[in-house]
């Protein structure tokens, strides 16, 4: 039996963790260690639960997941980590095992993981193959809108927004430098780092991620097929991420409560918008961390 302890195990992210865990099957045999809430933010506490689980997973904040991984140093405990902490770090595998056909084989040994952040995710998943075929030079200059369900801002924000009425949208990050910037540019293998503007609807859970481009501004002029069949061909048989037609009205919550992510190639002939659909706290969060327990258990 595979023990697991979710650090944060009571936060937004562990929750949604906790939850798919249990609905797994019986079968996978995993036993979750959990903390005396009242102890949950003790040193002492924390790393005896870490030195009997097999797996940790890190739900919190970037500072208390870089403690976690202090506490773990000397044990045989692996990390996967949901933080922005360890994203670039050296040693870390990225959490993303659909980037290319080795990623997944990279989780399933690694001792350090770390969990990629919602927005990365559709990012990554949109940019990274084409920059992998030519069709978008590494150094072409990308913007990116997003769009967020609250409950990306953790607990104290959806506190916010379910007692108040929270407000109806909003753009943030406007000083232009996001948490996920550095992953984005790192993974898709772009040398400029793209001009990111994410936002917040007043809605709990979903996500669109959407990247405009203009197709006479790349090398050989590529058609909007060359582009869509490109991403189809890198998520072939990708249980998680679908590549699907365009359509004209994309709602972003439609894959609430999924683990699932969707991409599309939204075209006039001479422009495209890439998007990316996914629910910020399935394949942007918990789902995500999920795929890369069972393959980090070699189930
Ligand atoms: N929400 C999202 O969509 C996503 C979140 N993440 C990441 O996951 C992590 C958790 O986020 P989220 O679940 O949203 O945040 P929450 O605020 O909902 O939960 C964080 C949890 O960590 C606990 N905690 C805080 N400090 C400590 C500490 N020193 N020791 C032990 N426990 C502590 C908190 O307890 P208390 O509330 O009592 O302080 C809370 O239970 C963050 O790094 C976030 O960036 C990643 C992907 C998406
Ligand atoms: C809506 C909202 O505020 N979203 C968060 C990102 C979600 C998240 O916490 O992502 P990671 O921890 O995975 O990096 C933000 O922009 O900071």
């Amino acid at each position: 039996m595979a023990k697991i302890f979710i650090d944060g195990e009571a936060g937004t992210t562990g929750l949604g963790i906790r939850q798919r865990i249990q609905a797994l099957p019986r079968t996978y045999d995993l036993e979750i260690l959990s903390i005396d809430p009242a102890q949950r933010k003790d040193a002492d506490a924390r790393r005896a639960l870490l030195k009997q689980a097999d797996i940790a997973i890190l739900c919190l904040p970037d500072d208390a997941a870089r403690e976690a991984v202090k506490l773990a140093e000397g044990l045989n405990v692996r990390l996967l980590d949901a933080s922005t902490a360890h994203r670039i770090a050296p040693g870390w595998v990225y959490g993303l095992p659909e980037l290319d056909e080795q990623q997944g084989a990279r989780i399933r040994t690694a001792k350090y993981v770390a969990n990629p952040g919602c927005y990365s995710t559709g990012a990554i998943a949109l940019l990274h193959p084409l920059v992998t075929a030519g069709l978008l030079p590494e150094d072409h200059r990308v913007s990116i809108n997003a769009v967020s369900g609250y409950s990306g801002a953790g607990r104290v924000a959806i506190e916010e927004h379910e007692k108040n009425g929270g407000p109806a949208f909003f753009l943030y990050g406007l000083d232009l430098h996001h948490k996920h910037l550095p992953e984005i540019r790192h993974y898709s293998g772009l040398t400029h780092s793209p001009l990111f503007v994410p936002s917040v609807g007043h809605f709990p859970q979903g996500m669109i991620v959407s990247i405009p481009l203009h197709l006479k501004d790349l090398p050989g002029y590529p058609t909007p097929r060359d582009l869509e069949a490109t991403l189809t061909k890198a998520y072939r048989g990708c249980e998680h991420v679908l590549v699907l037609p365009p359509e004209t009205r994309l709602l972003a919550d439609a894959l609430a409560n999924t683990d699932r992510m969707e991409l599309r190639v939204h075209h006039n002939g001479e422009q495209v918008v890439l998007t990316a659909r996914l629910d910020n706290l399935g394949k942007g969060a918990s789902g995500a961390a999920i795929q890369n327990l069972l393959l980090m258990l070699g189930l």
